[in-house]
């Protein structure tokens, strides 16, 4: 399987956007990726193999070289920094990174605590803002931790900011605007610069035909 190009898709929201993407541009892909619970398909016919990672780990598997591709956000690049080249944004799963909070929000000298799925980016955040904050480290539901008294502040994903509304929220800062990347292994680019050059290629038209 020396010539197979392994992908790294993530699972949950970006999966669908990036599927299709992939099938614009040109790759058979089979019913299968549309409803199956299995974390390996293999596709012969493109002499590809995808694995199906939680978002946050698709980075990981790449920078290990156990897939020579994968999909992943702006938002988990910034947080897992992982070495490896990214080729391609994808312009998919759209959103932005914020600090949000309470109406009325001031900031505070003593231990003010913010919590978020980031805890790197949040960390790199606020040191180069100069404010010392505690940072507390969840797993989803971050809008809950202002409402609850866990956190003054979160950072997290804002889309359409329903979120945020609904649970009376404000945004208070707007860190950094967000979409999927092509992430690539940098001994596969080497092996495998035809195959992952074209896959950039193929992507890049139906990108750019889009944004017309
Ligand atoms: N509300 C949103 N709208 C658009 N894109 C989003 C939104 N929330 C997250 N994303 C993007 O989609 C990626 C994956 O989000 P998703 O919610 O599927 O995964 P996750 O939160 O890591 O999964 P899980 O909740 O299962 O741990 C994020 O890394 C980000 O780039
Ligand atoms: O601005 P909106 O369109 O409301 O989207 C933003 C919400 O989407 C994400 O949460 P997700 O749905 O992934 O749930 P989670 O709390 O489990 O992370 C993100 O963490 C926000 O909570």
């Amino acid at each position: 399987m020396n010539d197979w190009l392994t992908v790294a898709m993530p699972k949950g929201r970006i999966f669908e956007e990036a599927l299709e993407l992939l099938r614009k541009a040109g790759y058979q892909l089979p019913a299968e990726f549309d409803d199956s619970r299995k974390l390996i398909i293999d596709v012969p016919e493109e002499k590809m193999r995808f694995i199906l990672a939680k978002p946050m780990d698709v980075p990981t598997y790449v920078e290990h070289g156990v897939a020579d591709v994968g999909v992943a956000g702006k938002d988990v690049m910034i947080e897992e920094e992982r070495t490896v080249y990214e080729v391609l944004d994808l312009k998919i799963s759209e959103c932005y990174l914020a600090v949000a909070g309470l109406p009325g929000y001031e900031k505070k000298d003593i231990n003010p605590k913010v919590a978020s799925k980031y805890p790197n980016l949040a960390t790199r955040y606020f040191k180069e803002q100069g404010e010392q904050v505690e940072i507390i480290k969840l797993n989803g539901s971050i809008e809950l931790a202002p409402l609850i008294g866990l956190a003054d502040r979160i950072v997290d994903i804002v889309s359409t900011g329903r979120t945020l509304k609904e649970n009376g929220l404000v945004e208070l800062e707007t860190i950094v605007p967000i979409t999927s990347r092509l992430i690539v292994n940098p001994v596969s680019y080497r092996m495998q610069d035809e195959r992952i050059d074209q896959m950039v290629e193929r992507l890049s038209h139906v990108i750019e035909g889009e944004e017309q």
